[in-house]
């Protein structure tokens, strides 16, 4: 078995595949490395012959994280880095290394997936787009604020701006205009994501007429499914990159 981890900046999503045949063994999303480490080891018959990591923690964060599998699993990771191409796509970024490596994996998966010309966005912590072209040109991208980012933003900087988890969640069970502060703040931001994807698919088809793929990934994809009706949702799209670029030989 193989444990595969993407560690963004708000969750860390994990999941063990067997290395035969990358059947699904188990999964989650934790919000810390003890976490991490409880739900894997409560995992029934767990084998693990390696593990695979991308991450866009800060490198402390990500060691500190490797030697904890390390020690809990007794497996060495292998940490996903960036490299100029891979699989017939070739980063667009002026400088490789700076492209959140969680982007590249989520481009190399949905390139290999689709095997012509896509569009990759990614509603996590922040809200990214990706363009990969039908000859595997990365075009680049775009990154902004997510869901959380928003809102955090809207109640830190401002005073009369206070609700809890509960209330959101049940505000987004419409996106007519909102009625309370609660509502008006987190349909406006889906409404913002939304656009955001709109604007996305606009441009992908001015780039390349209707011959492309959009992926739609990343924790607050459902909410922006609608904006986006064509589109695949992928949840584990980075998952895909990530096995491409770190191969582990099963035995
Ligand atoms: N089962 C879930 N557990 C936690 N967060 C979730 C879940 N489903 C959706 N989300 C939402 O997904 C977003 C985080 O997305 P994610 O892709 O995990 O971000 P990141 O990769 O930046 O950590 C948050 O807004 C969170 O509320
Ligand atoms: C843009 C990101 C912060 C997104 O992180 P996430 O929302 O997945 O937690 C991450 O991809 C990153 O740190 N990128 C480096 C900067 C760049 O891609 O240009
Ligand atoms: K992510």
């Amino acid at each position: 078995m193989i444990l595969e981890l993407d560690c963004g900046n708000s969750f860390i999503k994990w999941r063990v595949i067997h290395a035969a045949d990358a059947t699904i063994n188990g999964g989650g999303i934790v919000d810390s490395d003890q976490a991490l480490v409880a739900a894997v080891a409560a995992l029934s018959s767990l084998r693990l012959i390696g593990c695979r990591m991308v991450s866009v923690r800060s490198e402390e964060e990500t060691s500190a994280l490797c030697a904890l599998i390390l020690a809990s699993f007794g497996v060495e990771v292998s940490v996903a880095q960036p490299v100029k191409e891979m699989a017939g796509v070739r980063n667009g970024y002026e400088d490789y290394q700076r492209l959140g490596m969680d982007r590249w994996l989520g481009a190399l998966g949905a390139y290999h997936l689709a095997g012509r010309a896509c569009l990759v966005i990614d509603f996590g912590t922040a809200a990214k787009a990706d363009y990969v072209a039908a000859d595997g040109e990365h075009l680049g991208g775009y990154i902004c604020p997510g869901m959380p980012l928003m809102r955090s933003q809207l109640r830190t900087h401002t005073r009369r701006i206070r609700y809890d988890d509960a209330s959101a969640e049940r505000a987004l069970g419409s996106l007519a205009p909102g009625r309370s502060t609660v509502e008006a703040v987190e349909r406006g931001c889906v409404l913002m994501l939304q656009g955001f994807a709109r604007t996305q698919v606009e441009q992908a088809r001015a780039l390349w007429g209707e011959d492309f793929t959009v992926f739609l990934t990343g924790g607050d994809a459902p909410l922006v499914q609608d904006a986006a009706p064509q589109a695949r949702i992928v949840p584990d799209l980075v998952f895909v990159g990530l096995a491409m670029a770190c191969p582990i030989e099963s035995r």
